[in-house]
This record gives structure tokens, sequence and C-alpha cells, in this order.
């Protein structure tokens, strides 16, 4: 069926197994809108990690996944990730410090877009002062990513994704609480930030800050239509 509007992002018949073949899931779907927040809830172990390196690519699947009707294949895998950006649980293991990470993500566009230094340099600042605006010292640019928390990872993690506005959909794993009122920053800020999927075990997190709730049971998944209490 073709549609006039194209969707933002859909995920069709979604299954993954683990290297021993093992099912953890299969048939998920799901279709992201403009402004969505998607809680992604289950027990431990169902596959909600999995399922958001599937959105992301980083992890073989079966099914389609689909961002502005293109696959992931379509723009190349390394744009790709960084318009379906998968912010994880724990640290990166990446070499080096988050200004590091900062410039070469920056050149890397500048190269892309063909925009100049001086631009290129406005974005790595804007990312800094997104993340300053959420309580990050600017010392802990030039930290070793292995010497930062969680949390502090994440917050930098993500004002990277946004500052230098190229994250479209942001895929959070298990994002601090202290993360909550940042979402309220994402959403209404002028990036290109359009749709976030965020995985939590904290019911009372999941009311605050999702606008849709997708749970995932018995390999499989299903849309809540309320938040869990
Ligand atoms: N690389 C791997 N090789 C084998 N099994 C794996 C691999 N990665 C994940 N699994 C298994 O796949 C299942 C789903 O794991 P996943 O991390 O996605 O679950 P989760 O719902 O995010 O768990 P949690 O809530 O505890 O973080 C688990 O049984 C896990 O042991």
């Amino acid at each position: 069926m073709s549609t006039d509007v194209q969707e933002l992002f859909t995920v069709r018949e979604l299954g993954c197994k683990t290297e021993d073949g093992t099912q953890i899931f299969s048939d998920v779907e799901l279709t992201l809108n403009e402004g969505d927040i998607v809680v992604v809830l289950g027990k431990s172990g169902c596959g909600k990690t999995t399922f958001l390196k599937c959105l992301a690519h980083l992890n073989l699947y079966t099914g389609h996944i689909m961002l502005h009707g293109k696959t992931p294949k379509s723009y190349g895998v390394p744009i790709y990730r960084t318009k379906v950006a998968y912010i994880p649980q724990r640290p990166p293991l990446l070499p080096g410090t988050p200004r590091d990470f900062l410039s070469a993500a920056s050149s890397f566009k500048a190269r892309r877009k063909k925009v100049n230094a001086s631009m290129s340099a406005e974005g790595s600042e804007h990312a800094i002062g997104i993340a300053s605006s959420w309580g990050v010292d600017t010392q802990l640019w030039d930290r070793d990513w292995s010497n930062l928390s969680g949390g502090e990872t994440q917050r930098i993690a993500l004002a990277i994704g946004v500052g230098l506005d190229t994250a479209e959909v942001l895929l959070l794993d298990e994002p601090t609480s202290a993360l909550d009122n940042e979402s309220y920053v994402l959403k209404s800020s002028e990036s290109l930030l359009k749709a976030i999927v965020w995985i939590t075990h904290s019911p009372e997190q999941a009311s605050r800050v999702g606008t849709r709730f997708l749970q995932f049971a018995d390999g499989g998944s299903y849309e809540e239509s309320i938040p869990p209490v």
C-alpha cells in the first residue's frame, strides 16, 4: 500500500536469534511518529537491549527497518547510525576522551555535508553548551571515557547527538533517572530529533517520560495503552 505521508520510522516482522540459534523475539512491529517517546518494558533477558541494537543496525535481524521509507543500507550503515543513534547502558569502550570523539564526529559530519570549519566548530560548541546546561562540567570533555560515570557518559553522548544535529531517532538503553529532565529538553529542542525509544525497568520513570509503552513478553511484543503503575 502506498501512502502520501512518509512514515518516520517503521519496524516490520522484526525477529532476532542468539548466536546459538535460540529465538529471542519475533514479529515485533512498531511505527514511530514525530514526538513519540516509546518506553520499552519487559523482564530481564526478554530482549530489550537486543531490540535497540537491531534498530541501530548493530545486531543481525530478520524483517524490515526503514527510516523515511529507506533501509539502513541505502543510507550507508555508518551514516544511518548517526541518524538512529544508540546510547548504551554502560560507558562505551571508546579510546580517548569525549572531546576526541566530538572532534572526529564533527569533522566526519563536515566532510559529508561539505560545511566549513567554523560551522563544524559551532556544532561542537553547541554540544558542549547543551551538556553544560545539563550540569556536565566542561572539564569532563577531557577525561577518558573509561573514567566517567554512567550518567555522565550518557549525558555527553546525548549532547553530541543533539549538538551535532545528526540524530533523528534516539535509542536510550536504561538511562539514569537523572536524564528524565533532559527528555523534555530533547522534546522541545530545535534539533533534528523526532522520536526516542527508551528502555527502563522503572515503572515510575516510564510513566514520567513515556508517550507510548511497548511491552516485551513471551518472545514477542505488544503495545499498552496506559503507563505501567
Ligand atoms: N551475544 C550474545 N550471545 C548469546 N546470547 C545473547 C547475546 N546477547 C544477548 N543474548 C541473550 O539474549 C537474551 C536477551 O538479552 P538482552 O540483553 O537483549 O535482554 P534485556 O531484556 O535487555 O535484559 P536486561 O533487562 O537484563 O538488560 C538474553 O537471554 C541474553 O542472554
